[in-house]
């Protein structure tokens, strides 16, 4: 009875909240403009999911702004229609399109170890490609998909481009997440998602709080780069209308805009304002925010947080390139083992 009332009045007490704070009215309120007055010509970000949504129009934010843009995107025709549209609104050509699907872990782990090896620096990585698939389904791994993308797509990207991050200039890590961890506590004793009964919007938003824990874990073991994770707002996208179409429906013009949406991803991306806030913060609109709501019991004890630590190890053991990737994946920690092997 404790736990049925404790969700009722997380989802309860969050939605009235979203209501109030995550709509199209409570965008860009007390905004600084001239935080985003800055030119990043010669820096470089990386955005995954870049051809849709947020993830677009903060690369074309970005791109506007003169930084060179690395569209991380799983569909061809889909990216090079939006790079073309970018490079054409922005008039800035240093916009490249890179095809991975981040649900697939070893595709992840290639791709970022190849692009190291191409590349001098990069400044900004903005985790942004998330999904909320509401059927179990699983990559070709056997991992379970929202998991693979929102968390291990995250977190393989991340610690992957660490080193590279952290020899270029002013390196920052943004993460997309969501208002929807907040009805969350973090979880690690089901991370495929195989006990009682599927529920997508469920997983999505432990998997969101996964990354808000990542987050402040990673800003504690490095102190180098920025690391900061974010909520958008309730925005209108296509995720939106497609994996909750009721939601959708009901909010209908107080949803944001995407312009709104990435508002402060860019923010955090370009600000020298945002370099100046405390690492690991979870943010919306352009104000750190706490990442629990008031007694919702969502804190994890430190010991808990020692259990995440052993999901995801700080540093990872080194992988060496040479072996094939999966099994080197395998090499990353003692529970991934057995959460990334191909069963
Ligand atoms: N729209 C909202 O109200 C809202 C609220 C909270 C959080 N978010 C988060 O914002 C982020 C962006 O979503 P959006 O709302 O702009 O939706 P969107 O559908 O427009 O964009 C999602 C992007 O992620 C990409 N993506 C998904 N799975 C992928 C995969 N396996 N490989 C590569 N790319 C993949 C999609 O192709 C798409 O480009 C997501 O992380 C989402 O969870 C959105």
């Amino acid at each position: 009875v404790f736990f049925h009332n404790m969700s009722m009045y997380r989802n309860t007490i969050w939605f009235l909240n979203g209501i109030h704070h995550y709509t199209r009215s409570a965008a860009s309120k007390d905004f600084q403009p001239q935080d985003l007055d800055v030119s990043v010509v010669g820096r470089s970000f990386m955005i995954t999911g870049a051809n849709s949504g947020i993830g677009r129009a903060a690369a074309m934010a970005i791109a506007k702004k003169g930084g060179t843009v690395h569209m991380v995107c799983r569909n061809k025709d889909k990216a090079d229609e939006a790079r073309l549209d970018i490079v054409d609104k922005s008039g800035n050509t240093e916009v490249y399109v890179h095809i991975v699907d981040m649900s697939e872990t070893s595709e992840v782990w290639e791709f970022a170890e190849a692009f190291k090896k191409q590349y001098p620096s990069l400044n900004v990585l903005i985790n942004n490609a998330g999904c909320m698939v509401n059927k179990r389904e699983e990559n070709s791994q056997g991992l379970e998909k929202n998991f693979a993308t929102n968390t291990l797509g995250v977190y393989v990207l991340t610690q992957t481009l660490i080193p590279l991050l952290q020899k270029s200039r002013d390196p920052r890590v943004i993460t997309v997440s969501s208002g929807g961890m907040l009805v969350q506590k973090l979880r690690d004793d089901d991370l495929q998602s195989e006990k009682g009964d599927f529920d997508g919007v469920m997983v999505y938003a432990q998997n969101k709080r996964q990354q808000v824990v990542l987050t402040q874990q990673w800003a504690k073991e490095n102190t180098v780069i920025h690391f900061s994770v974010m909520h958008p707002g309730w925005t209108d996208t296509a995720a939106v209308s497609t994996s909750m179409p009721q939601f959708h429906q009901m909010m209908g013009e107080r949803l944001r805009s995407v312009e709104q949406g990435a508002d402060t991803v860019v923010w955090l991306a370009l600000s020298r304002a945002a370099a100046r806030t405390r690492s690991g913060q979870f943010f919306q609109d352009r104000q750190p925010v706490p990442a629990h709501l008031p007694l919702a019991w969502t804190h994890s004890s430190d010991k808990e947080i020692q259990i995440q630590n052993k999901l995801f190890p700080f540093p990872p053991h080194p992988v060496s390139s040479s072996s094939h990737p999966v099994s080197s994946l395998c090499h990353i920690g003692i529970h991934f083992t057995i959460f990334w092997c191909p069963r």
